[in-house]
């Protein structure tokens, strides 16, 4: 059996976003359409035989067992009784905080690598079951399919989108997805809509209802949406702090980024229908 995996963690779009209301327990249901990218970090893993988890490097910020990468691991030990572990090597390329799902992908790609290094054959219902009691939005990259998605990002449909070349903005500040959600001037009410209504309008109807509130509690990110947005139609992702504007070639996005001030940094990608951590393992 192979010993070592190098499996990518994509990026996750979020095409639009709204919020329709709230639940019980705090936690805001939405309506949103994610993409994957063609653009995102890297883990190489590696079979212990020992029962150890590793994780190399050190992130910044982040202790080893409150990181998703090893709380992946473990809660996949502890579900199936196996006793292999693993040394998880991170190349980290997506900025923490930044409404790409950077941690929520390496939890998928963890949950999914060590499946297949530990010879486990859990089914994606299974895996994507483990990665919700990780984060909400780690079941989508479990699935590997743009999706729509209901609830907190639980239920899922996948579809087929456009995949457009991107330009995607990092105006160099984190937004904590817990003041978003905090924030009193947050739209929580916008009217439930169909998956085919969302679909039929495309991306030119599409918007976040996020981006308001982030505009204003993060001077930055409203720098940011309005640069790019002189440049081409521009949407926050997720609760950002990232935008990013779909152009029409790959020549524009490199004129876009060889214009960019300095206080930002940006990446350009297309997007996907099938996430690449899905193509790698043949899924
Ligand atoms: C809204 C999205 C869209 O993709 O934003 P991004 O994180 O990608 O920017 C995600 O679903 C975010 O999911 P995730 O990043 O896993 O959120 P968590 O860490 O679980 O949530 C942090 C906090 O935000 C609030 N929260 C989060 C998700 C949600 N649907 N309703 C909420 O009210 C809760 O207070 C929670 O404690
Ligand atoms: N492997 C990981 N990569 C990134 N963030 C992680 C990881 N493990 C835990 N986290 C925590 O998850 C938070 C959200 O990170 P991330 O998923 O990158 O942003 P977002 O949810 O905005 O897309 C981080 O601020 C960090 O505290």
């Amino acid at each position: 059996m192979t010993a070592t995996l190098n499996l990518p963690a994509p990026a996750k779009l979020n095409r639009m976003l709204h919020i329709v209301g709230r639940r019980a327990d705090g936690y805001h249901e939405l309506q949103t359409l994610f993409q994957f990218l063609d653009y995102g970090d890297t883990l190489q893993l590696t079979r212990r035989d020992d029962g150890d988890i590793t994780l190399s490097p050190a992130m910044d910020g982040i202790r080893s067992e409150e990181n998703l990468i090893v709380r992946a691991a473990r809660l996949l030990q502890a579900e199936t009784g196996c006793r292999l572990g693993a040394d998880i090597h991170l190349t980290k390329r997506l900025p923490m905080g930044g409404g790409l799902g950077g941690g929520s992908s390496d939890a998928a790609t963890t949950l999914l690598g060590l499946d297949r290094l530990w010879g486990l054959g859990l089914g994606e219902e299974r895996l994507a079951a483990m990665g919700l009691a990780l984060g909400a939005d780690v079941p989508v990259f479990v699935r590997g399919r743009s999706a729509w998605a209901e609830g907190v990002g639980e239920r899922l449909t996948p579809v087929t989108l456009d995949t457009p070349c991107f330009v995607v903005v990092h105006p160099g500040v984190a937004v904590a997805t817990a003041a978003v959600f905090g924030a009193a001037q947050l739209t929580r009410d916008t009217p439930p809509i169909t998956m085919a209504r969302a679909l039929q309008g495309g991306a030119p109807s599409w918007h976040n209802d996020c981006e308001p509130t982030v505009r204003s509690l993060c001077p930055p990110v409203a720098e940011a949406l309005d640069w790019l947005g002189r440049r081409a139609p521009t949407m926050l992702t997720g609760t950002g702090a990232c935008v990013f504007a779909r152009v029409e070639t790959d020549a524009e996005a490199k004129r876009i980024v060889a214009d960019l001030p300095s206080r930002f940094m940006a990446f350009t990608a297309r997007g996907l229908n099938l996430s690449p951590l899905h193509a790698a393992l043949g899924r």
